[in-house]
């Protein structure tokens, strides 16, 4: 069975309540554990490596997000990632301030050895980052930190996202102003979404956590990401309506978007089946 729609996507999602495996950073771990909990998941935080690769077993996909990385951060999702390779479990990765320095590159470069993902999610700084580590070029000069220091024209975010996705045999989702998804093979571009997102940090990484929730039901890496980007700008839409109705502010777009996410999924696995 292959699944092509949100509704069924959602609703193998609530059917299985599937767990992920989340190697994340600090600054966002909560949201991602409770955005999993909204969309129907739900996260397992852990990242010794005397327990990464048990807990990976025992779950049903696995996100590496490398923000706020260091050296035995690095060598837990080397082992994590592994194991879900042999395991056959999707595997998302989150290059979080991919550029912000020569450690991170090279640590990047590291993991991108060891481990296959089934997609990356990532902005666009961090996508020409990866391409110029895979394919032995110069990165980009300025850096943005962990916010993407780059706004390319959408067919260069097509070529870049492409290109990222025929190196790294995977799909690849890199958002912005517009998002880009391809496999290498299509690409498709997702537009739509409230720009207020980018005033929280976290938007990206919980992102990464959805792809990683969406792959773990029956359908291809392309259309599951593809999915989870698409469902998320329209949850970032109706949280900017609620937001504005309420002529509220930053905060409350934050927690709107949890309510309109649960809303969403639930909402289609109801009246669906
Ligand atoms: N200008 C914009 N207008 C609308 N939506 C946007 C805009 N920029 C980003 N987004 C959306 O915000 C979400 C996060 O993307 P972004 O590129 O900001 O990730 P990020 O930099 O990795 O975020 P973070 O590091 O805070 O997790 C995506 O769903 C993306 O579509
Ligand atoms: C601000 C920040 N620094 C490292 S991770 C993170 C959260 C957004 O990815």
């Amino acid at each position: 069975m292959s699944l092509n729609n949100i509704e069924e996507i959602s609703f193998c999602i609530h059917q299985d309540a599937p767990k992920i495996h989340c190697l994340t950073n600090p600054v966002t771990m909560q949201d991602v554990a409770n955005l999993l909990l909204a969309a129907g998941g739900s996260a397992v935080m852990g990242q010794d490596e005397q327990e990464v690769e048990e807990i990976t077993s025992f779950c049903h996909g696995t996100l590496l997000n490398t923000g706020v990385p260091d050296i035995a951060k690095i060598q837990a999702c080397i082992l994590a990632g592994q194991k879900a390779n042999v395991l056959g479990h999707p595997v998302v990765l989150d290059p979080v301030g991919a550029g912000a320095s020569t450690f991170r590159r090279k640590e990047l470069q590291k993991l991108l050895q060891a481990v296959h993902p089934t997609a990356v999610r990532c902005n666009q700084e961090e996508a020409v980052v990866l391409c110029s580590l895979l394919s032995d070029t110069d990165s980009p000069e300025k850096h943005g930190g962990v916010e993407s220091s780059l706004q390319m024209a959408e067919r260069d975010v097509c070529l870049i996202a492409g290109q990222a996705a025929s190196l790294l045999n995977c799909t690849v989702l890199i958002t912005g102003k517009e998002d880009v998804v391809s496999d290498g093979k299509q690409t498709q571009i997702l537009t739509g979404g409230d720009s207020r997102i980018r005033r929280i940090t976290g938007g990206g990484c919980m992102l990464s956590a959805l792809c990683t929730l969406f792959l773990c039901t029956d359908t291809s890496a392309f259309d599951a990401v593809r999915a989870a980007g698409a469902l998320w700008r329209e949850t970032a839409l109706e949280a900017g309506r609620r937001t504005d109705a309420e002529k509220s502010g930053i905060g409350s777009f934050h927690v709107h978007l949890f309510d309109v996410l649960e809303e969403k999924l639930m909402y289609t696995s109801k009246h669906k089946f």
